[in-house]
């Protein structure tokens, strides 16, 4: 079973950039949406009731032999399904019309003659604007579509079969560049599917908490809690289904934030009597990070060793058959799917033991953090938790380049928590995604009281995002930089320099492993 509640629409993933995307403003649009592969078989999207169905787009051109093709059958269920960009290409193909690579590629921003101004442009203007990223067109459109919007480099800008509900088009309106986007993909789901918008949160989390009932039954569950926004609000969630068959186990891997240890048992245990276990598992992951560098092992190592702690737990209660995890679906697209690549391998997800005996009950495995944001809201969760900036599982690790050390990690730990105070104190903290200190593997030449210094250098790293898929750096006041820059040297002896990252995501990610 799956969080469909009664209105669900699927967006079959070619491995497009912007597939996710499509999946959250439909969601803004108050239906629910889950993102499936192209290649999920036909029976699998039957069975799942849907609206309606979307294409996303993709890198591959339909015009290559080993292009990403979905079930022509698709096309016979009669459910509504509107293609963007490839999504568009391959309905083209498939249905007898004709795709071929452009002479000219069209990226940015475009003119668009709304030329049939209903259906899926039902109230937009004769002219709008669109954003387009392609490089093979649609030459002609397969038997039975109208040409219904066109731009000057790609007369079949859009498409559509009305008698059976198909649509494309060539631009994106899932990206903010396509100002009327939003209102297309509007029309699609209340007038083409039928949809009326009444997935909210709130029916997000009864629906949710029904599931988890479902699949647990009365049997223990384990919620592995770290205190940040996702744990803590699956952890809460899954108390409202199960209550006290719920233990919380926070493990303390030596990579922690200073004093986090202490700050977090403190919350959990005594505001919000959670029934909480620690487990200070410090020199089980340190030992086993001995002289590990490469960014990937590392994570695989502290993916596995989560996994044998909570399983040592699980032991220890007896007959705990369920684990908790906040995953999003960040981690787990940066993880790799059937269509995205691995951009590297969150712990909670692309790390986990083969072996593992605990089945993982992951509630908000569709959301994105500023949806899970709204549902602890919407549950009551304090602001000091919902708006706490995000801290990977792997913490410290995947900010210290090459081997881990007590004393990297310590040194790590003193310049975050000095980058933290400033941010803090210049009242920046809510209104930045995450903010913290990495500590590269290498070291400079400095002079202090007039002697020679060789010693650590930190970078400082502050970003924003709306769902950690894409990030920009934050232009932080130079007064602000220039306090933590000052603490930093004068309070750590073994850091003599201090740089700023000033790169976006993509090209870079936020965290440097
Ligand atoms: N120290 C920890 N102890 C127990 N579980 C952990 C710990 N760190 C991470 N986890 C588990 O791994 C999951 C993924 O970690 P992640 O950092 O993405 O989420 P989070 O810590 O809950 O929230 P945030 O993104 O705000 O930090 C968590 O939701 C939690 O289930
Ligand atoms: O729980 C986690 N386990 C992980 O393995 C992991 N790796 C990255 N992150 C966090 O995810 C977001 C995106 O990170 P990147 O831009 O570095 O890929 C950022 O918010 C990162 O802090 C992780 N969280
Ligand atoms: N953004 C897309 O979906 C691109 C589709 C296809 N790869 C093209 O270049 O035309
Ligand atoms: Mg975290």
């Amino acid at each position: 079973m799956s969080l469909t509640g009664q209105e669900l629409v699927i967006v079959l993933d070619f491995g497009g950039q912007y597939s996710h995307l499509i999946a959250r403003r439909i969601r803004e649009l108050k239906v629910f949406c889950e993102m499936l592969p192209y290649n999920t078989p036909i029976q699998e999207i039957r069975e799942k009731n849907p609206r309606g169905i979307v294409f996303s787009g993709g890198p591959s051109s339909v015009c290559q032999d080993d292009a990403p093709v979905c079930d022509p059958a698709i096309y016979e269920l009669g459910i509504p399904i509107l293609g963007i960009c490839y999504g568009m290409q391959l309905m083209a193909r498939q249905l007898g019309g004709c795709v071929s690579p452009a002479n000219l590629r069209e990226y940015g921003k475009t003119e668009l003659s709304v030329l049939i101004r209903d259906g899926i442009f039902s109230r937009l203007d004769p002219v709008e604007r669109c954003w387009m990223s392609h490089g093979d067109l649609v030459e002609l459109p397969p038997p039975g579509f109208k040409i219904i919007a066109s731009t000057e480099k790609a007369p079949v800008a859009a498409m559509a079969n009305r008698s059976q509900n198909l649509y494309a088009v060539q631009f994106h309106p899932e990206v903010v560049h396509t100002p009327r986007g939003q209102d297309i993909l509007k029309n699609f789901l209340y007038n083409i599917c039928g949809c009326s918008g009444l997935w909210t949160m709130g029916s997000f989390l009864d629906q949710a908490i029904a599931e988890v009932r479902e699949q647990v039954g009365d049997k223990k569950v384990l919620c592995a809690l770290s205190g940040g926004v996702d744990s803590s609000v699956a952890a809460v969630l899954v108390q409202k289904a199960v209550g006290d068959q719920l233990t919380c186990v926070f493990v303390n891997h030596g990579l922690l934030r200073k004093g986090e240890a202490e700050q977090v048992q403190k919350t959990f245990k005594e505001k919000f009597k959670i029934n909480l276990i620690y487990v200070d598992a410090r020199d089980r992951f340190l030992s086993k990070l001995s002289g590990v560098s490469e960014p990937e092992r590392k994570r695989k190592i502290i993916g596995e060793e989560f996994i044998r702690v909570f399983e040592d737990e699980a032991a220890k209660l007896g007959q705990v058959e369920f684990l908790v995890q906040g995953t999003l679906y960040p981690d787990v697209v940066e993880s790799g799917t059937a269509t995205a690549a691995v951009i590297k391998s969150h712990h909670n997800v692309g790390c986990l033991p083969e072996d593992m005996n605990l089945k993982l009950v992951e509630p908000l495995r569709w959301l994105f953090k500023d949806e899970v944001r709204v549902l602890g809201e919407e549950m009551g969760l304090p602001e000091e938790v919902v708006w706490r900036q995000p801290f990977p599982g792997p913490g410290m690790a995947v900010r210290i380049l090459g081997p881990v050390t007590e004393e990297k990690v310590r040194i790590t730990q003193e310049a975050d928590a000095i980058v933290e105070q400033e941010i803090r104190k210049a009242g920046l903290y809510r209104q930045i995604w995450q903010s913290f200190a990495v500590l590269p593997d290498m070291r400079s030449v400095g002079v202090m009281g007039d002697e020679r210094t060789y010693a650590h250098t930190v970078v400082i790293r502050a970003v924003n995002s709306v769902d950690a898929m894409t990030a920009d750096w934050v232009r932080l006041p130079y007064e602000v930089l220039e306090a933590i820059s000052s603490r930093i040297v004068s309070e750590i002896k073994e850091i003599n320099r201090v740089v700023y990252d000033i790169t976006s995501k993509p090209p870079a990610t936020i965290e440097w492993e």
